[in-house]
């Protein structure tokens, strides 16, 4: 009975009996799994989707085949964006692929909470998005905008300590800061380790100094996050069966055990953090930077572990810690790798850039918060960077009831997939040349353009990215430092090969770069 059910599933009813059928997509798939090897073999995490969208540019959604010809959904249009993301987010949960594929890096915390238990974690980690204000992005607690700037001295001094690992770099190799060396890389390394430094103050209350000496920290990231081509394959097969408890490959057993570390470690901090708080040493995180509130973890040891009701394990903090710490750095370390290309390519604006920055610190040599952003070029080249290179692919999606999108139903069980760069790269949106690299563009949007949802990079709604102000300061007070110091040259400057499958947009083997110092600095 099973097994004619399934075959029911798998063969009659997405061709026959699915209301999606009459949908428009691609019908190139393959016996039994759908567009799975197509998408594993494009070369591209976001390919094929993004060449469905170039087909069917002004269709609202576009109907694939998922793994044994489950029905799958891609978002292509704004208003399907905001009923996924926003107004009815709630009707959709994570779906089992993106656990596999990323649940055991980034742990279970708020990432991976579902519907009431969702809501009431954001709400306790003082990251709720006002659900009237939604599009302001309004949020209370830690997140807010007004406890983010406070570390903006921090910012700068991890800004300028990595401008000093350039310089080392065009000391010891003539400039050229990218080198291929068992997987890794050195530019897109020395972001990973900036970005973890700036996370372990504000989630640990922490120096972790990986800009100094890389700790096991990031070793154990590096392997997890950058696998060789063998742990890529298992990682695109685990999504589909579960794999990860074999013994071999050699990957496979690296993954788990630098998982299996970074949880240890997270876990001790976590209990000598317990242990220092309950002896009443409340003192002893690092507060230097004057931040009106706590760093993360003692915040949660005091809203939830020592509270009286509705109480967090020691486990669980550990999983919130997880998860903040591996999606809050690397995620900015791609979003500056794919930045530092731009720059790499278009000598241009790393000059407009400079110019800018410059003019700045003439007038006020320590700029504040508010001078930093009313910078007006900066605050494009940003934005037109998350855009063209958002570093997060696909935001998948599974409907847990019946529910109706950009006026299709869509029925409970169907995969939907917003995917930022779709919506980012159509031209009904963004005209024809979305697809290219164009700062500019943000002085003069028109039409759907200024539609709040054709920009996603940090998502929408209740499920938004809860880092988005900590984030955009980072990155922008770091891309002030490098302009202001070097000139870039994109070895490639062609197309870059990435990682696929993966959740996050990176290049494959590392981003080569020639860096040399700027003529006119700071
Ligand atoms: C450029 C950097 C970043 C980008 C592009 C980015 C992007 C995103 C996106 C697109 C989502 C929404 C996923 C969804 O709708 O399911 C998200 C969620 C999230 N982000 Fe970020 N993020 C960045 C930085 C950060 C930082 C710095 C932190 C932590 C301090 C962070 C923590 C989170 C968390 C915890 C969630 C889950 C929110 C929830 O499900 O309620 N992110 N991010």
């Amino acid at each position: 009975m099973f097994l004619a059910y399934q075959a029911y599933r798998a063969f009659v009813y997405p061709y026959f009996v699915s209301p999606l059928r009459d949908l428009p997509g691609p019908k190139d798939h393959h016996f039994f799994v759908g567009q799975t090897i197509h998408q594993f073999t494009s070369g591209h995490p976001e390919e094929p989707f993004r060449s469905w969208m170039r087909k069917w540019p002004e269709v609202p959604l576009i109907r694939y085949f998922g793994f044994a010809n489950s029905d799958a959904v891609l978002i292509n249009s704004l208003q399907g964006y905001k009923e996924v993301l926003h107004t009815k987010c709630y009707s959709f949960v994570r779906t089992t692929g993106f656990r596999r594929l990323i649940q055991d890096i980034i742990g279970i915390g708020l990432v991976f909470a579902e519907g009431e238990n969702h809501r009431r974690q954001r709400r306790a980690l003082g990251g709720m998005t006002s659900l009237i204000l939604n599009l302001a992005l309004t949020q209370l607690g830690l997140f807010i905008v007004s406890n983010i700037k406070s570390y903006l001295p921090m910012f700068k001094e991890k800004a300028a300590g990595l401008a000093r690992e350039f310089e080392k770099a065009i000391a010891h190799n003539g400039g050229l800061i990218e080198e291929q060396q068992a997987d890794t890389s050195p530019v897109k390394d020395a972001y990973s380790r900036v970005t973890l430094d700036v996370i372990g103050i504000f989630a640990l209350g922490m120096e972790l100094k990986n800009l100094d000496t890389p700790t096991e920290f990031v070793q154990c990231y590096q392997i997890v996050f950058d696998p060789p081509r063998s742990g890529q394959i298992l990682a695109a097969i685990n999504m589909i069966l579960p794999i990860r408890w074999l013994p071999f490959p050699k990957a496979n057993r690296a993954f788990v055990e630098a998982n299996a570390r970074l949880r240890e470690m997270i876990g001790q901090i976590t209990q000598q953090r317990i242990d220092e708080m309950l002896a009443g040493k409340k003192d002893s995180y690092v507060q230097k930077y004057d931040a009106p509130n706590k760093d993360l973890l003692t915040y949660m040891i005091e809203e939830k572990y020592l509270a009286a009701k509705d109480k967090w394990t020691k486990e669980d903090l550990v999983e919130q810690v997880m998860n903040f710490v591996a999606t809050g750095h690397e995620t900015t370390a791609s979003a500056l790798t794919w930045a530092t290309y731009a720059l790499g390519v278009h000598h241009d604006i790393t000059r407009r850039l400079r110019a800018e920055a410059l003019e700045l610190l003439k007038r006020s040599p320590d700029p504040s918060f508010t001078d930093i952003e009313n910078l007006p070029y900066l605050n494009n080249f940003v934005r037109e960077s998350l855009r063209i290179y958002c570093p997060v692919n696909g935001i998948p999606r599974l409907a847990i009831e019946d529910v109706v999108i950009a006026g299709t139903h869509i029925p409970k069980g169907t995969t939907v997939i917003p995917m930022p760069s779709v919506i980012s790269f159509n031209p009904t949106i963004w005209g024809e040349d979305a697809e290219e690299f164009n700062p500019d563009r943000w002085d003069k949007l028109s039409g759907l353009a200024t539609d709040p949802y054709a920009w996603a990079a940090f998502g929408h709604g209740p499920r938004s990215c809860i880092g988005k102000a900590l984030a955009m300061l980072n990155f922008k007070t770091i891309i002030m430092e490098l302009v202001t110091s070097f000139d870039f040259d994109a070895v490639n400057k062609g197309k870059v090969e990435v990682v696929n499958p993966a959740g996050q947009l990176r290049p494959q083997g590392g981003m080569w770069m020639k860096v040399t110092k700027a003529a006119e600095t700071k």
